[in-house]
């Protein structure tokens, strides 16, 4: 069996995906990925998602941005995304590394005002104290500006799209800063659903 082994390199990374709930998802899709700036990442779209590596404040720049031009034509659509950091696969993106943490696309997006719900999952791996992890940062989250609460196998926040991406790449710049050697999260939200919350 082989040992797969992280190295030192940190570069963190997101696979996601929209889904607009409208015949037009080309172009909705399409279009939002056009909008944004992605100069200071390595970013390749397929059939089924986006992966994007780099620095963190620019993967969440960019993931933040990708969904807000796709919400603010008003359609309701579905967002998926696992982040990662700390078990790099290649090398490809190292390059992007050297970038600095200035974002490219806060000033045009930022201003979108936007509502969502969100489910996210922490798993901080390779650590012993996972639990602790997972509930102080649930903790922190609470004073981030959005409402939290507890659902089965995520934790639940509702608010602006801007401050719940604030609030999750703080959770991932405080694993890191932590010491956690590898992170992984999950983030599913949900903007302009016809269905509102039952909370
Ligand atoms: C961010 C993001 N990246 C890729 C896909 C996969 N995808 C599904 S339909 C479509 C457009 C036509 O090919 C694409 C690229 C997605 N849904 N969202």
């Amino acid at each position: 069996m082989t040992n797969f082994v992280c190295g030192s390199n940190r570069i963190a990374g997101c696979s996601f995906s929209i889904h607009p709930m409208s015949d037009d998802f080309i172009n909705i899709i399409l279009g939002a990925l056009k909008e944004v700036d992605t100069s200071k990442v390595w970013m390749e779209t397929d059939d089924v998602t986006t992966l994007v590596r780099g620095r963190i404040p620019h993967i969440f720049d960019i993931t933040k941005a990708i969904l807000l031009h796709a919400a603010k034509t008003g359609v309701h659509v579905a967002f998926e995304a696992t982040y990662s950091i700390g078990c790099p696969g290649d090398t490809a993106g190292d390059v992007y590394l050297a970038e600095d943490d200035h974002v490219l696309n806060k000033e045009k997006v930022d201003v979108i005002k936007q509502k969502a719900a969100t489910k996210f999952a922490l798993y901080p791996l390779g650590g012993g104290d996972y639990m602790e992890q997972i509930y102080a940062q649930i903790e922190a989250m609470k004073g981030r500006g959005v409402a939290v609460s507890s659902t089965h196998y995520a934790t639940r926040l509702d608010g602006e799209v801007v401050n719940i991406f604030n609030g999750l790449e703080q959770v991932f710049i405080d694993m890191e800063e932590s010491g956690s050697s590898h992170t992984v999260m999950t983030v599913s939200m949900s903007v302009n659903s016809p269905l509102k919350s039952m909370k």
